[in-house]
C-alpha cells in the first residue's frame, strides 16, 4: 500500500472515529428538532391542538399556545397595533384571519337580516328595577338614554294584548305592566325552563315590557361618572376575577375573558354610534373613544375576539334544538324567512369546515374541584346578571340585560350539554334566552366589523396626517409658502 494510500485510509478512520463521537447527541439533537417541526406543523393545521397547548403548563412556559401562532407569547401583544393580530385567538381553536373572513363574508350579513327579523326585535325585559345591591343613582342624563316601547302597529300579532296600554315612548319613565299570565299564550311551543347562571327576572311578577330593539339601539347615551365606573367595578373585582388576564386557572380566565369582551363591544359601540354635538345633535363616529377604550388595548380587542367565538360555539352547538324551534310571530313569510336565515346560521358547511370548534368547552371543569369552581363561578354570572338592575340608565340596562342574559344563554348551552351537539340531549331555552342569544351574537359581530374599519381609517388618517406633514416640512425646507 502506497504512503499515500495509508494516509487516506487513516483519514477516513479518523473521521469515522469522529463521527461516532458525535453520534449520540447529533442523533438526540436531530430527533428533538424533528420532534418539535411536527408539533409546529400539527399545532398550526389543527386548531384543536391549540387548546391543549394552552392549558399546558409545560407549553406555555416555552411559548407555545398562549401566543397567535407565531411563537410570539401574549405578554408580547402589549404594544402590536390591531392589524397585527395573527395565529389563533387565545384560549379558542381558531385564527384571527378565519374568524375575520367568516364574519366579513357570512356571519355578519346574516346576523343583521335575523336581527330585523319580527322574531328577534322584540325582547321582554323588566326594566324598572331596584338594585340589589345598593341604592338606585337616577336616570342618565340625555334623552337617548330612555327606551321607547314598541308603537302599536310594529307589535307582533302573537304578542297583542300584552302591552296594551303601554306602548308610548317612556322618556326615561318606563311604566309597561303586563299581564303575565297571557305570557303561555305568547310563548307557545318555547319552555320555561331555569337558567342556573342567570338571575331570573322574571320570577317576580310586574314591569315587564315588549320592546323594540330596532328603535333602541345601542350606542352613546351620556351614562358616564360614578354610576358607570360602579358596575363595571363591581363586575371585575367583586365577583373575584381579580387576575383577569393572568389567571393561571383557565375556567376563571375563560369568565374574566367574556366580560371583557363584551365590555369591548359595549365601548365599540358607544363609539361607533356617538352624539358629536350636543347642540346641532350630530351623530356619528368617535375615532378618539374607539382609540383611548378599544384599539390601544389589544388584549380587549383579543376578548372581543374570544366572546364572539364562544358565543359562536353555543350557537352551532344547539344546532339542533335552534334549527327546529317555532319562530312564530304570525308574520308567515316573514317566519319563513326567520327559520330559514337560522338555519343558515347554525348549518354553515364553511364555518364548520374553517373553524369546527371555536371553543373546546370539553376542556373545562376538568380538574378535581371543577364542580366546586363551576359553581361557584355559576353564583359568581348570576351576581353579574343581577348587578344590571343597578345600571342607572335604561337604554344601557336594556342592552345590559339582554347581553348579559345571551352570555348567559351560551353559557347554559355549552354547559348543560355533554358532547358535540344538542341532538341528543334535553336542552330547554325560553325564547327570550333565545332572542338574546342571537342579538348578543349580532352585537359582536357588529363590533368586529366597527373595530376593523375605524382601525383601518384611524391608520389611514395617521397616514395621511404623516403625508401632509412631510409636506409642510418639505415646503418649509425649500422655503416656499
Ligand atoms: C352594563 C353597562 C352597559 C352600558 N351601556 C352603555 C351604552 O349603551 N351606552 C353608553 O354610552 N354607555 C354605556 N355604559 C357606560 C360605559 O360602559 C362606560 O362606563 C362609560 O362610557 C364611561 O367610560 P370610561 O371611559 O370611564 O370607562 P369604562 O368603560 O367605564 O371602564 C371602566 C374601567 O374598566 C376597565 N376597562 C375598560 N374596558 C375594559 C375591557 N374591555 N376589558 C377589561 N377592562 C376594561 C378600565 O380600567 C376602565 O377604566 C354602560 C355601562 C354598563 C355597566
Amino acid at each position: 500500500m502506497s504512503a499515500e494510500a495509508s494516509e487516506q485510509i487513516e483519514g477516513e478512520e479518523e473521521k469515522r472515529r469522529k463521527r461516532q463521537g458525535w453520534a449520540p447527541w447529533k442523533r438526540i439533537l436531530v430527533a428533538t428538532l424533528v420532534l418539535l417541526l411536527s408539533v409546529g406543523v400539527a399545532y398550526q393545521q389543527r386548531p384543536q391542538l391549540r387548546w391543549f397547548a394552552q392549558q399546558s403548563p409545560l407549553l406555555r412556559g416555552i411559548g407555545i399556545g398562549v401566543g397567535r401562532g407565531d411563537g410570539s407569547t401574549s405578554s408580547s401583544c402589549g404594544c402590536q397595533g390591531f392589524n397585527e393580530f395573527q395565529g389563533v385567538v387565545e384560549d379558542c381553536c381558531c385564527d384571527y384571519a378565519t374568524v375575520d373572513s367568516l364574519n366579513k363574508e357570512f356571519l355578519h350579513g346574516i346576523l343583521q337580516k335575523l336581527v330585523k327579523t319580527p322574531f328577534f326585535r322584540y325582547f321582554k325585559v323588566r326594566l324598572w328595577c331596584d338594585c340589589p345591591f345598593w341604592p338606585d343613582d337616577g336616570m342618565c342624563r340625555l334623552r337617548d338614554c330612555s327606551v321607547c316601547e314598541c308603537p302599536e302597529n310594529e307589535f307582533p300579532a302573537t304578542l297583542k294584548g300584552l302591552a296594551s296600554d303601554h306602548l308610548t315612548c317612556q322618556e326615561g319613565k318606563p311604566q309597561g305592566v303586563v299581564d303575565r299570565t297571557l305570557d303561555a299564550q305568547a310563548f307557545q311551543g318555547w319552555t320555561e325552563s331555569d337558567n342556573p347562571w342567570t338571575y331570573d327576572d322574571e320570577t317576580e311578577n310586574g314591569d315587564i315590557t315588549y320592546v323594540n330593539l330596532l328603535l333602541n339601539p345601542e350606542k352613546y347615551t351620556g351614562y358616564t361618572g360614578v354610576s358607570a365606573q360602579q358596575i363595571w367595578e363591581a363586575v371585575y373585582n367583586q365577583n373575584c376575577f381579580k387576575d383577569g388576564e393572568r389567571d393561571t386557572c383557565a375556567e376563571r380566565r375563560v369568565f374574566y375573558r367574556l366580560i371583557s369582551g363584551l365590555h369591548t363591544s359595549i365601548s365599540a359601540h358607544i363609539a361607533g354610534d356617538y352624539l358629536l354635538d350636543e347642540t346641532t345633535a350630530k351623530w356619528g363616529k368617535n375615532y378618539g373613544i374607539m382609540h383611548d377604550r378599544v384599539l390601544m388595548h389589544p388584549e380587549r380587542v383579543q376578548n372581543l375576539y374570544f366572546t364572539f367565538l364562544f358565543v359562536l360555539r353555543a350557537v352551532t352547538k344547539a344546532e339542533a334544538y335552534l334549527s327546529q324551534a317555532e319562530y312564530s310571530t304570525g308574520n308567515g313569510a316573514e317566519d319563513q324567512e326567520t327559520q330559514e336565515l337560522v338555519r343558515r346560521l347554525v348549518n354553515c358547511q364553511r364555518l364548520r369546515t374553517a373553524c369546527p370548534i371555536p371553543f373546546d368547552e370539553a376542556q373545562m371543569w376538568r380538574g378535581s374541584d371543577g364542580a366546586e369552581l363551576k359553581q361557584q363561578l355559576q353564583n359568581h354570572f348570576r351576581n353579574i346578571s343581577a348587578l344590571m338592575d343597578c345600571v342607572g340608565c335604561e337604554k344601557c340596562r336594556l342592552w345590559g340585560k339582554l347581553q348579559i342574559l345571551g352570555l348567559g344563554t351560551a353559557l347554559k348551552i355549552l354547559f348543560s350539554v355533554e358532547g358535540q351537539d344538542s341532538s341528543a340531549h334535553k336542552l330547554d331555552l325560553q325564547r327570550n334566552e333565545v332572542i338574546a342569544l342571537v342579538n348578543l351574537l349580532s352585537r359582536l359581530s357588529e363590533s368586529l366589523e366597527l373595530v376593523h374599519e375605524m382601525a383601518h381609517r384611524e391608520r389611514e388618517r395617521e397616514r395621511e396626517g404623516g403625508r401632509a406633514a412631510g409636506r409642510e416640512k418639505a415646503l418649509r425646507q425649500h422655503n416656499i409658502h
